[in-house]
């Protein structure tokens, strides 16, 4: 390696810079043949940059959607999917049948008590126009009232049943509804690609999943219980009041669609209104979530002041919308109490006046009325619901928006390298990037660089070269948007991810993530199938066994919310263990060490040191005093190489490595401590 290293010594390209010319030429650019076949041969040679190019430029994806699926829309959209959510109900027919049943039978029942309380009252004002002896009035009384009390009776029986059936199959299936909504938001949260997370705040993402499915579930249970019933007493009740006075009947219905119709399009209104409020009520939170999941840092810098501002701001601005949406649910429901108080006043002026012209008697005024009382809960309960219902539907668009939202990088599928003849050789030819979130910024330009299996290339470079960006499309956090990526030769993107992530590639990190569970369970993240034998060999290479043996519960001891009851050290060492019981050919070393101090580093490196040998090995490293083994250390400036060799080559050399490492020492001499 020494030797093919030595082969590719620096030299002056133009007189401009030594080594590398400032920008690496494509071969598809306008670069003279010639001088791209000198370079090209000359990093051949040296082994980490291919001499072969094909075209492998691939157009980014644009849209994040569901592509190819007419059924699904855009994000943003504001309709609501009904198809994929009456598809969503299939499953649960049943209790949707039973629910629907027994609130059209409460519906029934509701109507049906109105004219018996009329029969009711028809016998006690014949019995008030009747003469007689007391004891003869009693008992036909008795008599007559027994049977429409005895129906008032099964009537209210069938009630309590029908009131009770429908309220428990509605929680039956409210919750699975629910239940099935979550499951496939959080699949589809989980599967979304890493852009996804750049894009969208933590906060955000959780009130999808908690306040709009509770929305949601409230609005669709709501509609069937009060709805339903509501309309269908509604119905009902025209109808018997048709049966009684089809003139006053048809007056009324000739309101109605009127009235329906302004509705309506307020509704929309109100929709759209009610979408944008809890989408602020959804940044109020992410805004909260944000704070207090990073509390440390906020104390640290006593910001307190400044979060509580942002947060008030945000809030504020969602009690704004939420106010302005108040107003025209007031508004609406203003409106209808007017329409409901007016069918009230009309029905007693028209009722009395055919009582007076005796063409009604006093039962039929009696049910009449009861009939239009009812009428009238079930349009204000419909009006109080429409509220709801558009809370709902605009909480329900937002879920599918999420669920119907296809990732661009799926997490299966794809070929997959037999574990015993991978060897780790890692190329990226060409490659060039930009972060989605960030189209215009060009964080990768023409970065070419191969590491053959079992060496390992460290990365070093100015902050914001682009280093962690070269990981991260490893790892296929994101797709490059030009050039290919192979591993022994195959491009990623055909490899299977589960694969590359789960096996192939073992990651670790600057912040290593630990879950608030046991050491033993951390650990066991890397391959869940692992023994606790296996569990504890891991932490033994990861120099981790003796610290955790240390511990009141040994590896049984529940570490705090994301490892914080552990040191960085420690937290990084079972980061160690945890990505080698997946014993993975290549590793990955983001500045692994980065956040220790000296001596939380030694112990580390040691580790790592020793869990490095036989595989290949990227590591990104500030300190370069960590990366002097390496086989061939590449500096990375704004997204291209532009040198490449060994410690001791690139020092001689005399170029940007040879800077960094003297800045280093001079920082790290005891001189500059103690000025500092
Ligand atoms: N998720 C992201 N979305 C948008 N831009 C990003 C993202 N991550 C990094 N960048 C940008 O890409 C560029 C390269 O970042 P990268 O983290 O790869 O650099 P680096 O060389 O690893 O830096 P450092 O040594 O400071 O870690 C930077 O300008 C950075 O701001």
């Amino acid at each position: 390696m020494a030797l093919i290293l030595r082969l590719a010594c620096p030299t002056r390209i133009n007189g401009l810079r030594p080594w590398f010319p400032r920008r690496l030429p494509s071969l598809r650019s306008t670069v003279p043949t010639r001088k791209v076949a000198q370079f090209g041969t000359t990093l051949g040679l040296l082994g980490l940059i291919p001499v072969s190019r094909a075209n492998t430029s691939i157009s980014p994806e644009k849209n994040r959607l569901i592509g190819s699926n007419p059924d699904l829309r855009p994000i943003n959209d504001t309709r609501f999917p009904w198809r994929q959510f009456l598809a969503m109900l299939w499953p649960h027919l049943k209790y949707l049948l039973a629910a629907i049943g027994s609130a059209l039978a409460v519906a029934y029942l509701n109507i049906q008590i109105p004219q018996q309380l009329g029969q009711v009252v028809n016998v006690v004002s014949s019995l008030l126009s009747q003469v007689g002896d007391a004891e003869g009035q009693v008992r036909r009384f008795m008599d007559q009232i027994r049977e429409p009390c005895g129906r008032i009776i099964q009537l209210y029986l069938g009630q309590a049943v029908m009131t009770w059936g429908y309220i428990y199959s509605l929680a039956c299936l409210g919750e699975r509804v629910a239940a099935d909504l979550r499951q496939q938001l959080f699949a589809s949260i989980v599967a979304q690609d890493i852009a996804f997370f750049d894009e969208h705040k933590s906060g955000e993402i959780i009130s999808r999943l908690t306040t709009d499915v509770q929305d949601f579930k409230s609005a669709f249970k709501l509609c069937i219980s009060q709805g339903l019933r509501s309309t269908a007493q509604t119905v009902g009740c025209v109808v018997a009041l048709y049966s009684i006075s089809p003139p006053l009947t048809g007056l009324m219905l000739a309101v109605v669609p009127v009235v329906i119709g302004i509705g309506t399009a307020l509704g929309s209104v109100l929709r759209k209104m009610s979408k944008a409020a809890q989408a602020q009520v959804a940044k109020a939170t992410a805004v909260g979530e944000e704070c207090i999941s990073n509390m440390r840092t906020v104390r640290a810098f006593a910001m307190e002041d400044q979060e509580r501002a942002m947060f008030n701001e945000e809030v504020e601005n969602a009690r704004r919308l939420n106010e302005r949406l108040g107003l025209g649910i007031g508004i609406f429901q203003g409106g209808a109490n007017l329409f409901l108080n007016g069918i009230v006043l009309t029905t007693l002026y028209y009722g009395g006046y055919l009582l007076s012209t005796q063409q009604l008697t006093a039962g039929d005024l009696m049910s009449f009325l009861v009939a239009t009382q009812t009428i009238q809960r079930s349009l204000g309960q419909m009006s109080l619901l429409f509220g709801q219902m558009v809370k709902g539907l605009s909480a329900g668009t937002r879920i599918f928006d999420y669920v119907n939202l296809v990732p661009t990088i799926r997490l299966e599928g794809g070929q997959e390298i037999p574990y015993h003849s991978l060897i780790g050789e890692i190329e990226f030819r060409n490659v060039g990037f930009q972060y989605p979130t960030r189209p215009d910024q060009r964080v990768l330009d023409q970065f070419s660089l191969r590491i053959p299996g079992g060496k390992m290339v460290a990365l070093v470079g100015s902050s914001g070269g682009g280093k962690s960006t070269v990981a991260s499309l490893l790892e296929r956090f994101y797709d490059c948007n030009e050039g290919v990526i192979t591993v022994d030769g195959v491009d990623i993107r055909k490899l299977n991810p589960k694969w590359l992530r789960g096996r192939a590639i073992g990651y670790i990190n600057q912040e290593p993530v630990l879950f608030a569970t046991s050491v033993m369970e951390n650990i066991r993240y890397g391959r869940p199938s692992a023994t606790d034998f296996e569990v504890m060999e891991a932490a033994r290479a990861a120099n981790a066994h003796t610290f955790i043996q240390g511990f009141p519960d040994k590896y049984d001891t529940v570490l705090g919310e994301r490892g914080v009851t552990v040191s960085g050290g420690q937290k990084q060492r079972i980061a160690i263990a945890r990505a080698l019981l997946k014993n993975p050919t290549i590793l990955v070393l983001d500045e692994a060490t980065s956040a220790l101090d000296a001596e939380s580093e030694k112990v580390v490196q040691e580790a790592i040191d020793q869990v490095a040998q036989g595989r290949t090995v990227l590591v990104i490293a500030h300190r370069l005093s960590t990366i002097q083994k390496a086989d061939a250390i590449a500096v990375v400036d704004q997204g291209r190489i532009v040198e490449l060799g060994t410690h001791e080559s690139l020092k001689k050399f005399g170029g940007i490595y040879a800077k960094l490492i003297r800045q280093q020492e001079q920082s790290s001499s005891p001189n500059s401590r103690g000025m500092a």
